[in-house]
């Protein structure tokens, strides 16, 4: 069936029970005049270079010799300034509970919409499209539940029966990502100069968060974003992505687009990283640095209008009132709280429709 141009189309396109009514919400946005003011040139996606990220064997990180030790650590310090982004293997979490936990999640997903956007499934962290689009290019084509951890260790956290099982597999694939993250943050914070252990400090499990993104087949545009760009709001994410494909992140002014490889682990930078400064007071080496060593890189996922794909997110945050960056010499940011950074975001995305993000806190 050619994908439907109008808005009459749209209506006969037939979604499943379980898919959000994206046509019937945002009609507006697909209607072919809508669709014809809407350039999407300037986020040309047709024809782009894969990439094949930096591929990083974590087995060197911990029973490697010396040697192979500090050779993995110069990689990940390397990727997270020059790509923002790295691929791990090796890295501790069992390709069987990954596809365990995308079954389930698309059982999860393939509930009717209106339990999953009604009920209070996994608290109420359903969210689907973007409310405060008012163009294509400030729209996502998906749906997701962003789980704060805190809530997933709580007993009878308005989980019914049949998903208890998908509770107990996001606390498995958490509990894994969350050490992940800790060893990565530590080694990246290390080469910084600061205490390896800075980050388990400041991030615990009742600050980060668990995302489960799923991003149903679209039948307009191949340039609908399944998520527009962006970059995270956290310190690190570790990534899981289904074998679908879609994701893209912008290297060197240019969209490359990331091969989904079964056996890794996508890890990239978030803004936080970026603009963080290690409180002098812990910094263990002369080492002349200031922010901006590791860079938080905008990467968004395109949509296909065959299959539907899955990715689920975990996002290493600190608590609300952690100092992101102090205004001491040499940093380029204001002083900042995580609570200041997600209030401006979320602002910003109410009144522009686009996360602004760092930029806003440069001194
Ligand atoms: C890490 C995150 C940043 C983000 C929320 C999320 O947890 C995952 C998706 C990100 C995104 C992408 C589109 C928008 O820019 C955004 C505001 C959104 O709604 O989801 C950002 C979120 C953000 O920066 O807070
Ligand atoms: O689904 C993906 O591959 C990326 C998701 C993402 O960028 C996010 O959840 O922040
Ligand atoms: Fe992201």
């Amino acid at each position: 069936m050619p994908p439907p141009t109008t808005s009459l189309d749209m209506a006969a396109f037939q979604a499943s029970s379980y898919d959000p009514p994206f046509s019937q919400h945002y009609s507006f946005l697909f209607s072919a005049s809508a669709e014809a003011e809407h350039s999407f040139s300037s986020h040309e996606s047709r024809v782009i270079a894969e990439c094949e990220l930096p591929l990083i064997d974590l087995k060197d990180l911990q029973c490697g010799n010396e040697e192979e030790r500090k050779d993995c650590v110069a990689e990940i310090a390397n990727a997270s300034s020059e790509w923002g982004f790295f691929q791990v293997v090796n890295h501790g979490i069992s390709t069987e509970l990954l596809k365990e936990i995308r079954r389930e999640q698309k059982r999860f997903f393939h509930r009717p919409f209106e339990k999953k956007v009604g009920s209070k499934l996994l608290n109420e962290s359903y969210r689907w499209g973007n409310p405060t689009a008012t163009s294509l290019d400030q729209f996502s084509w998906s749906e997701a539940f962003h789980v704060p951890l805190s809530k997933l260790a709580e007993e009878g956290g308005c989980y019914e029966d049949e998903f208890r099982s998908l509770r107990e597999l996001m606390q498995k694939v958490a509990g894994s990502m969350s050490e992940l993250a800790r060893i990565l943050a530590g080694v990246l914070a290390k080469n910084l100069g600061c205490h390896e252990d800075f980050f388990a400090k400041s991030c615990s499990e009742n600050t980060c968060f668990l995302r489960l993104n799923r991003y149903p087949p679209c039948p307009f545009s191949p340039e609908t974003f399944g998520l527009m760009p962006h970059t995270d709001s956290d310190f690190l994410t570790i990534l899981h992505q289904d074998h679908v494909g879609g994701l893209q992140l912008m290297k060197d002014s240019k969209w490359v687009s990331i091969k989904p490889n079964p056996e890794a682990l996508i890890v990239n930078i978030g803004d936080l990283f970026q603009a963080f400064l290690c409180p002098l007071f812990i910094k263990l080496s002369d080492v002349a640095w200031s922010n901006d060593v590791y860079k938080s890189v905008e990467h968004k996922v395109m949509t296909n209008s065959k299959v539907e794909r899955y990715s689920i997110a975990y996002f290493l945050c600190p608590s609300s009132d952690s100092i992101i960056s102090s205004c001491k010499e040499p940093s380029r940011y204001k002083k900042f709280t995580f609570k200041e950074f997600r209030r401006q975001v979320q602002e910003d995305v109410k009144t522009t429709g686009y996360k602004v993000g760092l930029s806003r806190f440069l001194l």
